[in-house]
């Protein structure tokens, strides 16, 4: 809680810390950045985006072909508002941590439904835009039920998994949307989980 408002002022959502959060190197100048329960407030951010985000089903271009996407989909583009002030913060706290790394703010914000264990990601990386060929980041708020996230380099050799619960914090950056790629693979038990996903410009 911040108490350094006035009285009159409604409550703020704490912002989140960096602290906890733990760097792993992957190969060829990728890593990933982890904070457990990293999200302030993740309940009620849950149950705002699952009730108030525009959801919709897609198809998409996945680097060389078009794909079905086994889940629902929105995107909140450069300037628009997000539908919860707890993320417009997180936004803010990952942007200003990790400027001197990143060298500019996360704009975007890509949100996922995965309905249930059948809901799903296959093998990608976020290579659309300027991830084909530079160092940049993702940022990632998982929300609701646990899910495996996979990585696995691009050239061969063993994956990794990051089971992501419910308020956690996954960044991927370095080379990690070129050099290697990530997936969430369907399970047969899943409740609902929500991902939330901050991206610069031009990184899709
Ligand atoms: O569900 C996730 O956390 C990953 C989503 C993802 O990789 C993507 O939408 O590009
Ligand atoms: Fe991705």
């Amino acid at each position: 809680m911040d108490f350094q408002g006035s009285l009159f002022e409604a409550p703020t959502i704490e912002a989140p810390l960096f602290e906890g959060v733990e760097r792993t190197l992957l190969s060829r100048g990728a890593w990933i950045d982890i904070g457990r329960a990293w999200l302030p407030e993740a309940d009620d951010v849950f149950a705002t985006l699952v009730r108030d985000v525009p959801w919709r089903a897609e198809r998409r271009q996945m680097y060389d072909r078009e794909v079905d996407v086994p889940r629902l989909l929105h995107t909140y583009g450069v300037g628009d508002p997000l539908p919860h002030v707890g993320l417009a913060r997180a936004r803010g706290a990952l942007s200003a941590h990790y400027r001197p790394e990143l060298g500019e703010p996360f704009v975007t914000a890509g949100c996922c439904y995965y309905r249930d264990g059948r809901d799903s990601v296959a093998w990608h990386g976020d290579t659309i835009g300027r991830g084909k060929t530079q160092d940049t980041m993702v940022a990632i708020v998982s929300l609701g039920d646990p899910r495996r996230l996979a990585l696995r380099p691009r050239l061969g050799g063993s994956s990794i998994s990051v089971v992501m619960g419910h308020g956690d914090l996954l960044v991927m950056g370095g080379s990690c949307q070129r050099t290697w790629e990530h997936a969430v693979p369907k399970v047969a038990h899943a409740g609902p989980r929500v991902s939330v996903q901050f991206r610069p410009l031009n990184v899709f």
